[in-house]
């Protein structure tokens, strides 16, 4: 669904944000996009949806260069931006404005999806928080009914209970057509809703794996005391024990932290690597 390939780009001149960067995301999956500050999320969320021109590669969303923006791209792509504006119109007159520019916009959805989030359709968006309006952009993008669907720190300003109302309304909106990637921080909001972690660091994605297959390979687990036989590729210790990543030799389950995945990948990123390669 989309395919990224050498792709180069800087905002300024010698200093190169992303170097021969690829990327390959498929439908019918939810991507976790983690990063550390400045390492280029929203930048390559913007690649994607073609606001930004690739200064090498390519950028390809549905077979179509994404930076040409054309007509029957736009129709099936919806981005959320960390930072939005929204006109001065009630939710009624905004639909009415921006929905026909979506094919197969599903109103009934939208206002289930509102109906979730509280948010009353009959409502000014001027005279909304910015919480609530990002319940709104969100309820939007999900009612659009897009191939591909972007989200850009989707759970900033969201309070604790909406957290869970997002959780629920994305998973109400998953299909096998749809390829949904969310870029976050917060990687407790996604628990139990991405199905698949890509890393980027440094100009390139250096990782980029299915929960299943992180969860076949490693093992998370909470030690109250280390094991020399053990071998820890990671841990993090604190009062309540250590939270270590092992290599999954026994084929036990365990649940994935990806707090402690994405340090891990971070700080010993080779020998991690090479399990997977
Ligand atoms: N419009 C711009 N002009 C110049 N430099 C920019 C611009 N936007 C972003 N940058 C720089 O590009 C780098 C990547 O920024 P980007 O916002 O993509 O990172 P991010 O991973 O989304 O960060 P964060 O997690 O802090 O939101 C940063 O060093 C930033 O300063």
């Amino acid at each position: 669904m989309i395919t990224i390939t050498s792709l180069k780009f800087s905002y300024r001149k010698r200093k190169p944000l992303f170097e021969d960067l690829n990327l390959s995301l498929s439908a019918g999956h939810i991507y976790g996009l983690l990063g550390k500050n400045g390492a280029g999320k929203s930048t390559l969320l913007k690649q994607i949806a073609g606001l930004l021109f690739p200064d090498g590669g390519k950028c390809l969303v549905m077979g179509r260069h994404s930076f040409k923006r054309e007509p029957a791209f736009l129709q099936e792509i919806f981005l959320v931006p960390e930072e939005f504006y929204l006109p001065k119109v009630s939710i009624r007159t905004y639909v009415k404005n921006y929905a026909p520019f979506y094919p197969n916009f599903d109103e009934s959805a939208f206002h289930s999806y509102l109906k979730e989030f509280d948010i009353p359709y009959d409502q000014q968006l001027a005279n909304m928080s910015y919480g609530q309006k990002k319940k709104v952009i969100i309820s939007f993008a999900l009612a659009a009914n897009t191939k591909v669907l972007i989200m850009d720190e989707p759970t900033n300003g969201l309070d604790i209970p909406s957290k869970s109302q997002f959780r629920k309304v994305i998973a109400a909106a998953v299909s096998e057509e749809k390829c949904i990637v969310i870029s976050t921080h917060q990687v407790r909001d996604l628990d139990n809703l991405i199905d698949s972690i890509v890393i980027i660091d440094e100009h390139k994605i250096i990782f980029n794996q299915s929960v299943d297959t992180v969860t076949d390979k490693l093992s998370f687990k909470l030690l109250h005391q280390l094991d020399d036989r053990q071998q820890v590729l990671y841990k993090d210790s604190s009062l309540r024990g250590h939270s270590v990543i092992l290599k999954n030799e026994n084929m036990e389950h365990s649940k994935i932290d990806m707090e402690l995945l994405f340090n891990a990948v971070l700080s010993n990123r080779q020998p991690i690597q090479e399990l997977f390669n």
